[in-house]
């Protein structure tokens, strides 16, 4: 994680000395920034490069710049260049149906992957139901664009993120076709991303041409599918895995959400969806199985607070956790 005392070491060595020590408050980040003797190109660079790694520190949802101009030219030194980058994988988060969590569970996947120290993005691909803004907090923010390219707002716990609902109003896209959607599919994964090294995006739900053409262009390094315990619902699963198969993305593993249900007045344990369908269903696919996720009515609310479970402490953090570890674990297995 890139905390304030590691951004400010890096801002002197990136500018040279040229930054003052950066303030922040209310999340504003407030950096003064000595441009003389930088021609144009080299002052926009600089200036770009500051907030792309300001918007990286835990807390920080704006970044100003002030430039003076005190140093003469003679005193210039080349901008410095940022060191290279490590490309951007892609994890698919999906489901063969809707309403099984899938997002609840990407949201608090990217939390805790990032928690582990991880560069984490997290894009959502669910064009026609966006719900990422709401469970990561990020309602209010609009995304900014530099040379065409969309520049991510900032997320629960500094996580750079987009989503559609950043993009349009509520609704809005719903009368989209396929080509309108594969753009802005494309828009929200070629972003401005930094240094993000690993872009949770979570799919929109199904299997269709959408899903494909996703899979296909944007090439995932791996899926994690999400299913409810449900038959119906684990078969819809089987579906979705095999669209990566087709495609030829390989599989991180199954999750089982909703699993079991904890009655919070009496304690008792009920498995409404039933139980271990799931697991079994990983094993005849052959693909590992990577937890279970209580159903909890604390997790719901969390979520549509937009505070996240993984971001706290508990049970329920301990589960996504839990799964988080595999999935990194594979990650860099695979790397
Ligand atoms: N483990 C859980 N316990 C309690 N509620 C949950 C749990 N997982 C998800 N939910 C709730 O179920 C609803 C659907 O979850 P979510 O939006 O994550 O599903 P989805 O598969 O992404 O749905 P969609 O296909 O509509 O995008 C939400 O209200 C969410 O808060």
């Amino acid at each position: 994680m890139t905390d304030l005392a590691d951004f400010t070491a890096r801002l002197t060595a990136l500018t040279d000395g040229r930054a003052s020590a950066p303030r922040l408050k209310e999340g504003v980040m407030t950096i003064a920034l000595d441009v003389g003797g930088l021609d144009p190109d080299r002052r926009e660079g600089l200036a770009a490069a500051i907030r792309e790694g300001a918007l990286t520190v835990p807390g920080v949802t704006d970044v100003r710049i002030a430039m003076t101009a005190e140093r003469k030219p003679e005193e210039a030194v080349a901008a410095p260049t940022l060191p290279p980058k490590a490309p951007l994988r892609i994890l698919a988060v999906a489901s063969g149906k809707g309403g099984v969590g899938k997002s609840t569970l990407s949201a608090n996947l990217a939390v805790a992957l990032h928690r582990l120290g991880l560069k984490v993005g997290l894009v959502d691909a669910d064009i026609y139901g966006p719900s990422q803004a709401r469970l990561m907090g990020s309602e209010d923010q609009k995304p900014q664009a530099r040379d065409k390219k969309l520049i991510p707002v900032t997320g629960t716990l500094g996580i750079p993120m987009l989503s559609m609902a950043h993009l349009v109003e509520p609704g809005k896209a719903l009368a989209w076709r396929g080509p309108m959607v594969g753009n802005a599919l494309t828009q929200l994964i070629d972003a401005e991303w930094g240094d993000t090294e690993l872009l949770v995006v979570d799919m929109p739900p199904g299997t269709g041409d959408i899903q494909l053409t996703m899979v296909q262009k944007h090439k995932p390094v791996g899926a994690v599918i999400v299913s409810t315990p449900q038959d119906l619902a684990l078969i819809d699963a089987t579906r979705a895995v095999s669209l990566f198969h087709q495609a030829g993305v390989p599989m991180v593993g199954l999750v089982e959400n909703m699993a079991g249900y904890a009655c919070p007045h009496c304690g008792e344990l009920s498995d409404p969806f039933g139980h271990g369908g799931a697991e079994s269903k990983a094993g005849d696919l052959s693909m590992p199985f990577l937890g279970r996720i209580p159903l909890a009515i604390d997790i719901r609310r969390r979520s549509d607070a937009g505070d996240p479970p993984a971001a706290g402490e508990g049970v329920h953090a301990d589960a996504f956790h839990a799964i988080a570890r595999k999935v990194a674990d594979w990650l860099k297995a695979s790397a």
